[in-house]
């Protein structure tokens, strides 16, 4: 650990690391699940599989004995706590309440010793841990102060520090992580206070992905002894605007990495006019479009052309007004209705965006999502593969999402019998995810079975050609 000016502590190597080599792994010093109204999980592992809810609390739930017994020492002390509120205050626990209830019960039995404390597992590194509280607005210093007091109702400790308390959410805003499973699904919230440490660039030398509730930090590139390690705390995809803001209002930093230092570049510029922008007039050309002074519209930077500004309004009036209607139809249920309209954003999309915008792809992955859940594997398929080529451009080699969109390609290929694609799209995913996630899991395990199994088909079917 190291302390570098306007970054604060920073996490350097000791040695030199491979990529797909693990760099720390930490179990969390507080976790906490989703809340959510369809599943519940184990508060222990995560697991959403036969979980039955505690006897004495009915708020927290288990998948067994084991990780009943693995948390008893703090549920002791949470369940009874729980068990005298009221039903409403019940229904309002939100998971950062329960999260810093569950820290402050970690340190008192941590503080009595009923818990040992580690190097890796002790407050002095929460502590340790920035919470920009100075830097807070006053709308969210209101809404930590209200979580704060009810915190304190909860624990009815006489000593207890509301201040305090508000400062460490302001500490869980900037330093806890999402917990996710193998495919990056939010399970829950963590609190690692190593891997706390370590600072972020949009182009990262690792990454952080989660075996249950165990994190883990990997390398994706080669990485010499001596090298600051970096994660990156956002979604890398937008342009330099979008990620610059992100950082700025969640971490209230600004990035000074690589891809950052480009800022109003002519690369830069061009590049969020394709990643954000509009596309041209004509649908042939793929050109990206700036601001033009004297037409007050849009103008094609490759072939010329001049989109009315009018004109451009007018769709995205049209399209904002539907992707607000598909939104509440697939957050309801409605999976006929919800793909019906995402079909219509898509095409006012398609006449709005550039084709490589990120909006775009979301909406194509949106409609992937619901034509597996409606299982028409071939539709499904279009839409994935229509959505590779922009995440080749906006993410890296190496990176988890674009690994699991090559893997759901590889899927949807063996799923419709087309062996060959198949394996090409599986193998491309081994190829990043090997590094990302490591082979051993049990999640990398099941993806090289599916790729070995399509090999094999491919070559009993290339033997009874012969034959
Ligand atoms: C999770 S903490 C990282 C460790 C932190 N540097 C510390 O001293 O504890 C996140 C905070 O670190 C700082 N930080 C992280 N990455 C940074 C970067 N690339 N440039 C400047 N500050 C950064 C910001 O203050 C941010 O809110």
């Amino acid at each position: 650990v190291s302390t570098i000016p306007d970054k604060g502590r920073c996490l350097f190597t000791t040695r030199d690391f491979s990529p797909g080599e693990v760099i720390l792994s930490e179990e969390p010093y507080v976790s906490v699940p989703n809340k959510s109204p369809v599943e519940s999980r184990c508060d222990w592992c995560f697991t959403s599989s036969n979980v039955k809810r505690c006897s004495s609390c009915h708020v927290v739930w288990y998948c067994g004995s084991t990780c009943q017994k693995f948390d008893w020492k703090l549920h002791r002390l949470e369940c009874q706590l729980l068990s005298q509120l009221e039903q409403n205050r019940i229904r309002s626990l939100t998971p950062s309440i329960r999260l810093m209830v569950k820290l402050y019960l970690w340190r008192k039995l941590q503080d009595e010793k009923v818990i040992p404390s580690t190097v890796m597992d002790n407050y002095s590194l929460v502590k340790n841990l920035v919470s920009h509280i100075s830097e807070v607005g006053e709308t969210q210093m209101v809404l930590y102060a209200q979580m704060a007091n009810l915190v304190n109702i909860i624990l009815q400790w006489p000593d207890l520090n509301i201040k305090e308390i508000a400062e460490n959410f302001s500490k869980l805003a900037c330093n806890a992580h999402t917990i996710c499973d193998s495919e990056l699904v939010p399970l829950g919230t963590g609190l690692y206070p190593v891997i706390s440490i370590i600072n972020h660039s949009c182009y990262p030398n690792s990454v952080l992905v989660f075996h249950g509730r165990r994190a883990t930090v990997r390398a994706i590139q080669q990485i010499p002894k001596g090298s600051e390690i970096l994660i990156s705390y956002i979604e890398t995809a937008g342009s330099t605007m979008t990620r610059q803001k992100a950082l700025k209002e969640q971490y209230f930093f600004t990035c000074s990495c690589p891809r950052c230092m480009k800022l109003g570049q002519n690369d830069d510029i061009k590049e969020s006019a394709v990643l954000e922008g509009y596309r041209c007039k004509n649908h042939t050309c793929d050109g990206f479009l700036l601001r033009d002074p004297e037409s007050k519209g849009f103008k094609c930077q490759h072939c010329g052309l001049v989109r009315d500004i009018e004109e451009i309004l007018k769709i995205a009036g049209e399209e904002k007004t539907m992707s607000e209607k598909a939104s509440i139809a697939l957050s309801s249920g409605h999976s006929d209705g919800a793909l019906d309209m995402y079909l219509r954003v898509e095409k006012l999309q398609v006449k709005l965006c550039h084709p490589s915008s990120i909006k775009l792809m979301r909406t194509r992955e949106t409609l992937l999502k619901i034509l597996m859940e409606m299982q028409d594997w071939k539709k499904a398929l279009t839409y994935c593969t229509l959505t590779i080529p922009v995440y080749e451009r906006v993410y890296p080699n190496i990176h988890p999402l674009r690994g699991l969109q090559y893997y759901t390609c590889g899927k949807l290929n063996w799923l419709l019998g087309y062996t060959k694609e198949a394996i090409k799209s599986l193998t491309q995913a081994v190829d990043v995810l090997r590094i990302t996630h490591g082979t051993t899991s049990p999640f990398m395990k099941d993806l090289l079975g599916k790729l070995e199994e399509a090999r094999a088909e491919a070559s009993y079917k290339r033997s009874s050609d012969l034959v």
